[in-house]
Parts: structure tokens; C-alpha cells; sequence
């Protein structure tokens, strides 16, 4: 498919292939990335040639880093309840009526985490590392980042994942359930094909039942999204935010305690 500046969009052989395309900046998304990844979620969803979908990000170095912080300058430039369609992108993925996987190949960061959170499985490189930033960055993702983070990890794991805003390793992603499996890097690849063709071997009627099924128990989260994301709206204009990205670009502590919110 041509027409994208941000993504790489392929599908042969019943896989969809959809590429964060932006590695200079840690395939961390702006709003054209976001509206080129819901063009591409759908149409390699509503195609009855593509049974699985890969989502994954350009070179080694990350997978997603989440909102691009360079375009972060008081609002971002797309459409959204903040500027940027998350909440359209991370529900595109769930209603897909086929799985997603994420080629977890680097960094798994901020919004880049909620993405490997919301695909249907992970597969991860021993390289990869995961971790959510919000807190450190003065923002939250208020719906599918938390409460379907929890559900995934479990309570704990997920409120210390954002208390504490520390990275995991691949290994540990995996001990958590947060990934399926991981392998070496030179791997990754060869991994993902065998699980999609493993799943291209079976009903994709009975799997698109399964994956609208495990869906419908943990729908009441893009509820409480919409909600957290208006929420947020608010917070991304006060000073204690913009310290977050201030302090990120300016490669320096935030100093969250002295902007008197
Ligand atoms: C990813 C890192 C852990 C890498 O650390 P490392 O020390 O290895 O490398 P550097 O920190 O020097 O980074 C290298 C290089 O990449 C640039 N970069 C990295 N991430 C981003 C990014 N997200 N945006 C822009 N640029 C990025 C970095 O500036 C360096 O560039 P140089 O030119 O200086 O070489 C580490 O980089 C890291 O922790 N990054 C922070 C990631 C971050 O803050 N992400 C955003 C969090 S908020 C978010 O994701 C988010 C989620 C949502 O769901 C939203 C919903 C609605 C609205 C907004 C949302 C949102 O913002």
C-alpha cells in the first residue's frame, strides 16, 4: 500500500506486516503515525486474504517508544480526545476479528508497552526491554495502560510497573505473562512466521469468536479510556506536565514538586 510517511504496510501469504517507521525517533508515534496505523489495522482486518497481523517497529533499536516527545509542545498534531487518536488506535487492534501480534524487537515504552499490551500475543527478542514512563514524563494512559495492563500482569505488577516507572528485560516480561515467548534476536523472525502459520493452520471463524469473547470481558476498559483520556486533556495543560516534557527534551530531572499544581 503506498501513501504512508510513518508505517511500512505489507500482506502475502495470509500475514499482514504493519512497521513502525520512524527509528530516528525510537518509532515513538505522532498523530500521522496513529492515523496511518488505524488505515493499516483496517485494512488488514477487513482483508479475507490476511488471517494474523504483525505489528512491529523499523531497525533494532525499539519496537515503539510511544508518544513522540518532540511534537509534544502543549498538544499534540492530530485529532483525539488529546490531540493524538490512541484510543481509536489501541480499540482498532481489539476489534479486529483476527490476531495481533507483537514483534517485540527494542524498546517497548510508554504508549509503545500499552500497544504490546493490547495485541493479542508478543513475541519478544532477548534484547527487547519494557516499561512505562508516564509518571517520569508527566502524562498516564488512563484505560488500556493500566486497568488491562493489571489484567494481564496481574494488580501488582501493574501498579508498581507505574508507580515506579522502572524497565524490564524480556525475560522478566515474560515471567509477568506479559509476552508469550522470547528468543534470540537473530530468531525473532523465523518465530514469529512459525506462530503465524500455526494459526493460519486453524478456524478463523473460531478464532475471531475467541478473540471477540476474551474482548467483550475486558470491554468496560474503553469506557473508563474515554473517561481517563478527558481527564487527561486537562492534565496535559498544566505546568506539572509540561514540566515532564520539558525535563525529557532537555535531557535534565524533572522537578514535578516545585510547579506548585
Ligand atoms: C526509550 C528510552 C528508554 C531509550 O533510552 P536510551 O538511554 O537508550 O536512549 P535516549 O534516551 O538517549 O534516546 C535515544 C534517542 O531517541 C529519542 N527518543 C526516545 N524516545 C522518544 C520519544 N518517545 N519521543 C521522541 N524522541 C524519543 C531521544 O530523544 C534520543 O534522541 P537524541 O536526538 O537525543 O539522540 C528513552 O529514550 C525513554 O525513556 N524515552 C521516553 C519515552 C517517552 O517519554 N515516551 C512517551 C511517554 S507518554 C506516551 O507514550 C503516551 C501514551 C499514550 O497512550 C498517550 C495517549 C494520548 C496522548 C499521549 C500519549 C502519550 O504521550
Amino acid at each position: 500500500m503506498t501513501g504512508f510517511t510513518d508505517i511500512l504496510y505489507e500482506a502475502s501469504g495470509g500475514v499482514a506486516r504493519i512497521t513502525i517507521n520512524r527509528p530516528d525517533k525510537y518509532n515513538a508515534f505522532r498523530g500521522q503515525t496513529c492515523e496511518e496505523l488505524i488505515t493499516a489495522f483496517n485494512r488488514a482486518g477487513w482483508d479475507k486474504s490476511v488471517g494474523v497481523i504483525v505489528l512491529t517497529g523499523a531497525g533494532d533499536k525499539a519496537f515503539c517508544t510511544g508518544g513522540d516527545q518532540s511534537a509534544h509542545d502543549g498538544g499534540y498534531d492530530g485529532r483525539g480526545l488529546v490531540g493524538l487518536p490512541v484510543e481509536d488506535l489501541q480499540t482498532v487492534i481489539r476489534d479486529m476479528p483476527k490476531p495481533v501480534i507483537a514483534r517485540v524487537n527494542g524498546y517497548a515504552i510508554g504508549g509503545g508497552n500499552v500497544l504490546v499490551t493490547c495485541c493479542d500475543l508478543a513475541i519478544a527478542s532477548e534484547t527487547a526491554q519494557f516499561g512505562q514512563v508516564g509518571p517520569r514524563v508527566g502524562s498516564v494512559d488512563p484505560g488500556f495502560g493500566t486497568a488491562l495492563l493489571a489484567r494481564t500482569v496481574g494488580e501488582k505488577k501493574a501498579r508498581e510497573i507505574w508507580y515506579l516507572c522502572r524497565r524490564y528485560k524480556a525475560q522478566e516480561a515474560l515471567e509477568m505473562g506479559l509476552v508469550n515467548r522470547v528468543v534470540p534476536a537473530a530468531e525473532l523472525d523465523a518465530e514469529v512466521a512459525r506462530w503465524c502459520d500455526e494459526i493460519l493452520a486453524l478456524s478463523p471463524t473460531a478464532i475471531a469468536i475467541a478473540k471477540r469473547s476474551f474482548n467483550a470481558d475486558s470491554e468496560s476498559i474503553r469506557g473508563i479510556s474515554a473517561l481517563g483520556m478527558q481527564t487527561l486533556a486537562l492534565f496535559y495543560e498544566t505546568a506539572e506536565s509540561k514540566e515532564g516534557v520539558n525535563a525529557f527534551m532537555e535531557k535534565r530531572k524533572p522537578r514535578f514538586r516545585d510547579t506548585g499544581e
